[in-house]
């Protein structure tokens, strides 16, 4: 069958790239679907098992976790979609590193709360007890609720959290290197001592216990969108994981702004891996994946979802309008959270998005569910299981990604479609692997040495 090429105008760069997978399990959100009787539960251990033996099974690079450590309120109230109940993620990953043998663990943990030298430790054991297959999303998280959760710590202004968490990333290279490489002939370097800039942050001094893993140290993710945060990446991240997964003239932007960036810090242009946060819908015929989107979008918005979003933006209570009905008649009250609660953009950010939705809903006569929605629309790829496989083809192939962070719209079946129906049409276009190359996350994805070995690495191999 021939797939119409739907971005015929832009140019193939790496014609031998390949698609790289990894699932992503949202932290707290709304967009995985509780009403459909194929849903099961979103907390028992046997969800996550079936999702990464099925992740496994379709050789992803990597099981993804998102972290959330408070749950999203609206003055008072839950999201009625939000999850209650997940355990920590590097305890939930180590029992996961129990069952499976090849697939990467990713837990993303924060930097603005957590201390550093255990962090540091306990995402090294998570490494060592899978045979180096850990990675470390590092998140600062930009909200105030999670800020008001912590007394220690509290709002740490936006820019600061990027320094703080350069600091915890610099603590944990330390206690990770100190130890000799597998087979290496350095000694153990003995005592980390590290003072941060500043100092009010950390001031570390410990005696390592734990030693390397196979892949050197965990991988680097790290999530966040900002100027801020994608020099941090650029710096410092094996792999970012991005928002811009649904509209390819946006990922190549970001692409080209990431790639920029990491020259400017120093390291090859193709040093950061790309991985968009996208949703895959298949369906058996172009109108039948059209259907099942739809249905997925009206019931990842239920009515209360949908009130609490808009009331969030309005900055008050909805919840007493009705989500079939228009927004409401006056503008928002715009609360300004500025760096000191977390977020440098959020008033400016709220007013856009207040005035972009207005237009929106009058132009097109949307009521405030149908809005929502619609806003909702670009979440990723949807079509026959062929022509899904050219256009994520194509996205690695244009340089516009690497791969994709998959978040099933419901567990724990979620998978099944694309491990079953998607990788099987990339494999036979040759753009997919048909097994496990290696054994360790650094080996799947395909990247070079952790950045603090590279000097050593260059001597070893002019020597
Ligand atoms: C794709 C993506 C996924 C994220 N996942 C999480 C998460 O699971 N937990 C969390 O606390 N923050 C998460 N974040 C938020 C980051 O922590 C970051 O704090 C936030 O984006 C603010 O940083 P920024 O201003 O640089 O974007 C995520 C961000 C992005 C872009």
């Amino acid at each position: 069958m021939t797939v119409p090429d739907r971005h015929p105008d832009v140019p193939v760069t790496r014609p031998d790239a390949q698609v790289h997978f990894g699932v992503f399990f949202q932290g707290v959100n709304h967009t995985t679907i509780w009403s459909d009787p194929e849903s099961g539960s979103q907390t028992d251990f046997a969800t996550f098992e079936r999702v990464i033996r099925t992740a496994e099974r379709g050789l992803f690079d990597a099981f993804f976790l998102g972290e959330g450590l408070r749950l999203r309120e609206s003055r008072g109230a839950l999201h009625d979609l939000d999850v209650v109940g997940r355990p920590d993620a590097i305890t939930q990953l180590a029992a996961l590193a129990a069952i499976t043998t090849h697939i990467g663990l990713v837990a993303t943990q924060n930097t603005t709360y957590n201390d550093p030298a255990d962090l540091a430790r306990r995402l090294q054991s998570l490494d060592v007890l899978s045979g180096g297959r850990a990675a470390w999303n590092v998140v600062t998280t930009d909200n105030a609720w999670t800020g008001a959760n912590f007394r220690r710590g509290g709002y740490l202004d936006h820019a600061l959290r990027y320094d703080r968490a350069q600091g915890q990333l610099d603590v944990a290279r330390q206690i990770w290197d100190a130890f000799p490489d597998a087979g290496g002939s350095d000694a153990f370097s003995g005592t980390v001592a590290h003072v941060s800039e500043h100092s009010a942050m950390f001031d570390v001094e410990l005696d390592p216990t734990t030693p390397r893993s196979p892949q050197g140290h965990p991988i680097i993710f790290q999530a966040g969108d900002s100027p801020q945060g994608r020099d941090f990446a650029a710096a410092n991240a094996d792999v970012i994981f991005s928002r811009h997964g649904a509209v390819l003239a946006d990922a190549l932007e970001f692409a080209a702004d990431v790639r920029r960036r990491t020259v400017a810090a120093g390291r090859p242009e193709d040093d950061v891996k790309i991985f968009p946060g996208t949703g895959i819908i298949v369906g058996d015929t172009p109108a039948d994946a059209e259907e099942r989107a739809r249905w997925v979008r009206w019931n990842q918005v239920s009515p209360a979802t949908a009130l609490s979003i808009v009331g969030n933006i309005w900055g008050e209570d909805l919840s007493g309008y009705d989500p079939d009905g228009p927004l409401p008649a006056h503008d928002p009250v715009v609360e300004e959270l500025g760096g000191e609660r977390g977020s440098a953009t959020t008033g400016a950010r709220t007013r856009e998005v207040a005035a972009r939705w207005r237009a929106l809903a009058e132009a097109e006569h949307l009521s405030i569910r149908e809005l929502v929605v619609r806003d909702s629309g670009e979440r990723g790829f949807q079509g026959m299981p062929a022509s899904v496989a050219e256009d994520l083809i194509r996205w690695v192939r244009t340089g516009a990604v690497d791969g994709f962070n998959i978040s099933p719209w419901i567990v724990p079946s979620g998978l099944d479609d694309i491990v079953d129906r998607v990788v099987p049409e990339l494999q036979e276009r040759g753009a997919y692997p048909t097994s496990y190359t290696g054994t360790t996350l650094r080996e799947h994805l395909g990247l070079r040495a952790p950045l603090t070995r590279r000097a050593a690495a260059t001597a070893v191999g002019a020597a």
